[in-house]
């Protein structure tokens, strides 16, 4: 049979991250880049027709004796043969294993034969295997009709590392050693060389080979999240990470890094693990024998999982016990900021708003009322004589009347009013919605509530005092910022200062 010459997809590929142009350059002028045998690219011409059948394939691949032995052997084998009676023939073997897998398994072959005994390859090869039973499996549960395509393109997915192996042998070098749980790692270190990862190059290998431009992409994408991917991509995507995770020194701890990976994005449910890993288990060994690759299995799948179920189960509690300590530090520090900014509003003597906090509130209120309309106004109050209580009755009966004319202010404004002391013997309410007439009743109130109530008791006398009161309504003056409506009440109440204490004054009335 005439070798079929195969069409260099390349061109048409489509992708998002493009290969690096001096790579591409180099790609295609390096001789010892992997190629195909004929056979395979005779399959692939094939695969690409709109009329591949059975007998197209068998007829392709029967002039490779040692290809056809090796599909006898894998459709012959456990996974494929189950119960049924073993058989000799190619096209036989065709029909049972099907038209995908017999692609996937020619590329693979051809591939497989190349390879050296370079320990990195051996494991890249170990990861396409299990990678590929995995992406199978998960197909059968997730997108039955796709196992073909997703097998092939799992298998593939590392394709890359060859070809930048050829061109790079003493560069990849370090970039190879690491081991397989650190995939992401050995594509970071890629990048950093290459300017692209190899499921880029791969994508592009397969390409050129002619490989079905669906499957290329899917290379192309394999390093990507799984989590919001169609059901045939993530079963790529996500085969790598169970392949990684089969292959890892530390079994249990990548299983669970895996379980994590699963549950955040809701698989758990739909994957049993356990069947899944006894499908690796079983397949394995098989598969990895026809294609002479050295993959490892484990002994008990079982004790496995339970030690990372047991694994998952004491980090979780760790977790949460660390979430715990986070949450109430976090509680503290809110409790602790609150308390701050309390502290920071409040007047330490009287325990009501101090001079900065009635200021701001004022001035938010100004403002709203200048944009939406609404009034409001303020009362500023200066205790008459205060120096002589002091003088008299000594500091701490001062700061005692101080703290009881706060206690007054407090009881006697209302929901939304704010009181509090502007500074040494002076005290401001601002009063919302209320005008001159109302604030001015307020202030009645204040003086005769200090006419009825003494503020303090020395040595068993009762310590009244009186107010000086000014005053001031946004209606009344024309004020064009807060300040100048407290300037307008400080001069009030310094009118009544001035007229012999004790009294209210309005601005403007
Ligand atoms: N006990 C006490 N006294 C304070 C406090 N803050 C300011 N004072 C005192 O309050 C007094 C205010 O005196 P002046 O400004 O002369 O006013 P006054 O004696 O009230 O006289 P008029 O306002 O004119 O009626 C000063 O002696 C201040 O030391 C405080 O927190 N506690």
């Amino acid at each position: 049979m005439q070798a079929i010459q195969p069409t260099d997809n390349s061109a048409q590929l489509s992708l998002t991250s493009p290969l690096p142009e001096f790579l591409r350059k180099s790609l295609e002028g390096c001789a010892s880049l992997p190629t195909l045998p004929s056979v395979a690219m005779n399959v692939l011409t094939i695969a690409r027709s709109p009329n591949a059948s059975v007998k197209a394939y068998a007829e392709a691949i029967e002039h490779d004796p040692v290809l056809t032995t090796r599909l006898l052997a894998l459709a012959n084998s456990a996974y494929y043969a189950r119960s049924a009676p073993p058989i000799s023939s190619c096209q036989e073997a065709v029909a049972r294993i099907g038209l995908d897998t017999t692609l996937a398994a020619t590329l693979s072959f051809s591939l497989f034969r190349q390879k050296g005994a370079n320990a990195y390859l051996q494991r890249v090869w170990s990861r396409s295997l299990i990678a590929a039973i995995a992406s199978r499996y998960l197909a059968e549960q997730l997108c039955p009709s796709r196992k073909g395509f997703v097998f092939t393109a799992a298998l593939l997915q590392d394709i890359g590392v060859l070809a930048l192996k050829s061109l790079y042998p003493e560069e990849v070098e370090s970039v190879y050693e690491t081991p397989a749980e650190h995939h992401p790692e050995v594509s970071h270190n890629e990048h950093r060389l290459f300017g692209c990862d190899h499921a880029i190059v791969g994508a592009w290998l397969a390409a050129k080979w002619g490989v079905p431009a669906p499957i290329a992409e899917a290379i192309h994408t394999s390093h990507l999240d799984f989590s919001s991917a169609p059901a045939d991509l993530l079963c790529i995507r996500l085969s790598g990470h169970i392949a990684d995770a089969w292959l890892s020194p530390s079994p249990a701890q990548a299983l669970v890094n895996l379980m994590r990976k699963l549950e955040s994005s809701h698989l758990t449910d739909h994957l049993a693990l356990a069947a899944l890993l006894n499908t690796i288990e079983d397949q394995l060994p098989s598969l990895a024998n026809i294609l002479e690759v050295t993959a490892p299995t484990h002994q008990d799948n079982e004790a496995l999982l339970a030690e990372a179920q047991q694994l998952l189960f004491e980090q979780t509690l760790a977790l949460s016990a660390r979430l715990d300590q986070q949450q109430s530090e976090l509680a503290q520090l809110l409790e602790r900021q609150n308390e701050l900014e309390s502290r920071s509003r409040t007047d330490a003597l009287t325990g009501i708003a101090n001079r900065g906090w009635l200021e701001e509130q004022l001035d938010t209120r100004f403002r709203q009322c200048r944009d939406v309309g609404g009034t409001l106004s303020v009362v500023f109050m200066d205790i008459d004589h205060f120096k002589s209580i002091n003088d008299q009755y000594g500091h701490l009966t001062g700061d005692n009347v101080l703290v009881s004319f706060g206690k007054l202010l407090s009881a006697v404004v209302r929901d939304g009013d704010l009181a509090g002391r502007y500074g040494g013997e002076e005290f401001m309410v601002v009063l919302p919605g209320e005008d001159a007439n109302g604030a001015k009743k307020f202030a009645q109130r204040i003086a005769y509530r200090l006419q009825e109530q003494p503020m303090t008791w020395h040595e068993d006398r009762p310590v009244y005092v009186t107010v000086s009161i000014g005053v001031a309504c946004l209606n009344d003056g024309g004020f064009a910022n807060s300040t100048e409506l407290i300037n307008a009440a400080d001069k009030s109440m310094y009118f009544i200062k001035h007229s012999g204490r004790c009294g209210i004054a309005v601005y403007g009335h």
